[in-house]
């Protein structure tokens, strides 16, 4: 009997609109099996951008770490989650989408947070990647003491890592690495502002008949995470290989405004001798 009651929990938790989050865009409007239509489309855009930035950054990875491959791998699944997660507004769906996004974040963190911002105690690039690994599973539990919270929480990342940029590019000159920087804060605004109207203007928008910011939100992010990633792991190849030469383009053109960021090494190991 207790097996039964058991198992009944756990399909609960798969079930449509168990979770307590319910985004502004209409449930069931424009079909019967996905709960928000629009909110779960836009997750897709995660698998346009991730197997495009998996493959302009090989050429980074392949020189610092291939360990870089999994940011952009990672976020194929938060993608996926995401899309699940807006399918059926089922708890599970809300904590493997932001469980998958706490596990990038902790991945990022271990790979490209500058070495001279660690704490003092610290003094190598692996044993930090192990506190940030325990502070990750230890967040992953905390996480179900109060779901409602963790997308708050999510977001104050968001601060610190423009607080570290800030840090990190007090420095800077190179107006092409501050143009950089521009975007994915002004990106990152424009999406922040996005979910927060959503979360808490959404009588506002169903006036409007406008429900789809939590949609926009989606696309904005992803860009905000490619220009930010690509601008620290630039700010990174030039601390950590100095001899690759990093400089930044944008695919498709270096000229375009709305381009994706890359990272061009015009030096190789072979040349590394020089330095
Ligand atoms: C030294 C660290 C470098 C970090 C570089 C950037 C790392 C990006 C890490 C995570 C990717 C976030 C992907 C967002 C997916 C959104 C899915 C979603 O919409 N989920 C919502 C529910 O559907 C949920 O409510 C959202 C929760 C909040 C997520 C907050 C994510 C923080 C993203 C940080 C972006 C930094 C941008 C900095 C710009 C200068
Ligand atoms: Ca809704
Ligand atoms: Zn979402």
């Amino acid at each position: 009997m207790a097996g039964f009651y058991s198992s009944e929990k756990m399909t609960g938790l798969f079930a449509y609109e168990s979770s307590d989050l319910d985004w502004c865009e209409d449930n069931y409007r424009h079909s019967e099996h996905i709960v928000e239509y629009f909110n779960t489309m836009s997750s897709l855009f995660f698998f346009v951008i991730s197997p495009i930035m998996l493959y302009l950054l090989h050429p980074y990875a392949r020189e610092r770490n291939l360990a870089v491959h999994l940011v952009w791998t990672m976020m194929i699944f938060v993608g996926l989650f995401s899309a699940y997660f807006h399918m059926t507004l089922s708890f599970m769906g809300q904590m493997l989408d932001e469980l998958s996004i706490l596990w990038v974040l902790g991945l990022c963190y271990g790979l490209w947070f500058p070495r001279r911002l660690f704490p003092s105690f610290i003094k190598d690039r692996t044993t930090f990647s192990r506190l940030v690994m325990m502070i990750t599973v230890v967040t992953t539990l905390c996480s179900f003491v109060k779901p409602t919270a963790n997308a708050y929480l999510l977001n104050c990342f968001a601060l610190h890592i423009i607080y570290s940029l800030g840090l990190e590019m007090r420095t800077c000159t190179d107006p092409k690495v501050l143009r950089l920087c521009w975007s994915a804060v002004g990106l990152w605004v424009l999406a922040i502002s996005c979910w927060i109207s959503d979360r808490f203007g959404c009588s506002f928008w169903q006036k409007l008949n406008f429900c789809y910011l939590h949609g926009i939100w989606h696309i904005l992010i992803v860009m905000a995470v490619a220009y930010a990633s690509t601008l620290i792991a630039y700010l990174d190849a030039n601390y950590e290989i100095p001899y690759s030469l990093p400089s930044l383009q944008y695919w498709p053109n270096d000229n375009w405004v709305l381009g994706l960021p890359y990272i061009v090494l015009k030096g190789t190991t072979k040349t590394q001798k020089i330095f």
